[in-house]
């Protein structure tokens, strides 16, 4: 070893003891904090403050996304001294929800795999999870209709919102394209790299398409099927010792998944939040555009409008809204209060910080 090898590495051995020392600092703060709540342990807008601070801060080299990744898992083992959270997920393991759940809470929590989107909401309305995580909308795809549904029912509340790029993988025991007579994923999956399949893929004709009911479930019977592929994302590829014959092949590159936490808590204002309500209104000219009509009067912006079924009478709606602010930011409440005095049916599902 050089002597300015060894001065270097020794400089770096005396910052790590500074942050061994500074972080367990920390934990002890949180602690404290701990001790004085009564109840919830986790506070997204807190968390997010923290976050949005150091990324200011951030002198660099490092980027904003390596400090970001970086601080939740402190925050994340922190946390955990307080009270470990358990976040029930849509599964198996080495589905994109899971990945969701770390990039939000990190890897110090009990992470519950679910068989469906329902069980997801059953589990935590049950209180076997404080929290659960759960796919609402893929920028390609749209939205998640059984995430919708269930959020119209539930009388439980939206406490974050967590938005992952979703890279897609051909996977499969060995990266020899002429042997593969079945691909296995999910519906979405495979609507979201149809151009890629089509342009890419020897015997397309020959090549059966099935269904799954995840993606890692698709990689699960992949890795018993030589003649099998999966499109997954590459965690599944992992978790199932598959390998990756091609990667990005989702045929947009800004792919997007957006998920919801859920949980049972209103959370507070962080200084930069939504607020996603469902809303309907009686079925005449003009209702709609009256209904909505106060956000507009209180500058109210809205991200989202999505309409689904209500399910109580053939061609009636319910709307799916996303607005930006908090539900006691004034504007919003005034907008809210109108349109509670006008519309047929006004919940609010929650109001949490902005991805
Ligand atoms: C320490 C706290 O509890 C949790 C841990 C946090 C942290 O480590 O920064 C932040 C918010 C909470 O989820 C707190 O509420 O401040």
């Amino acid at each position: 070893m050089t002597e300015q090898l060894k001065q270097l590495r020794d400089r770096i051995d005396s910052i790590d003891s500074e942050l061994l020392k500074l972080i367990n600092m920390r934990a002890e703060l949180a602690q404290q904090i701990g001790h004085q709540k009564n109840g919830v342990t986790y506070r997204p807008e807190r968390e997010s403050q923290v976050l949005a601070r150091l990324q200011q801060l951030n002198p660099g080299p490092l980027t904003n996304e390596h400090i970001t990744q970086l601080f939740i898992e402190i925050i994340s083992a922190c946390r955990a001294m307080e009270e470990p959270l358990s976040i029930a997920y849509l599964g198996p393991q080495g589905t994109f929800s899971e990945e969701a759940v770390t990039k939000r809470f990190g890897s110090t929590v009990a992470a519950l795999a679910c068989n469906s989107i329902d069980d997801v909401f059953r589990k935590v309305e049950s209180g076997t999870a404080s929290y659960g995580v759960v796919p609402v909308e893929n920028s390609t795809e749209g939205a998640v209709g059984r995430t919708m549904d269930l959020l119209l029912q539930t009388s439980l509340t939206v406490c974050g919102e967590i938005e992952l790029p979703v890279h897609q993988c051909l996977i499969a025991q060995q990266t020899d394209l002429t042997v593969i007579q079945k691909i296995y994923s999910h519906p979405q999956s495979f609507a979201q790299c149809l151009g890629w399949l089509n342009k890419h893929l020897p015997n397309l004709q020959a090549i059966a398409r099935i269904d799954t009911a995840s993606n890692a479930d698709a990689a699960r019977i992949a890795a018993a099927d030589k003649n099998a592929a999966a499109i997954a994302g590459r965690k599944a590829a992992d978790v199932f010792g598959l390998k990756i014959c091609a990667k990005n092949i989702e045929d947009d590159p800004n792919n997007t998944t957006r998920f919801l936490v859920i949980g049972t808590q209103q959370v507070s204002a962080s200084g930069k939040d939504k607020t996603s309500i469902v809303t309907s209104t009686s079925n005449r000219p003009g209702a709609i555009h009256e209904l909505l009509a106060p956000f507009a009067r209180y500058q109210v912006s809205m991200n989202r409008l999505e309409s689904r079924p209500s399910r109580r009478g053939l061609w009636e709606y319910v709307f799916f809204i996303d607005i930006e602010g908090h539900q006691q930011d004034e504007n919003v409440a005034k907008a809210l209060e109108e349109i509670r005095n006008k519309a047929t049916f006004l919940k609010i599902l929650g109001s949490y910080p902005s991805a």
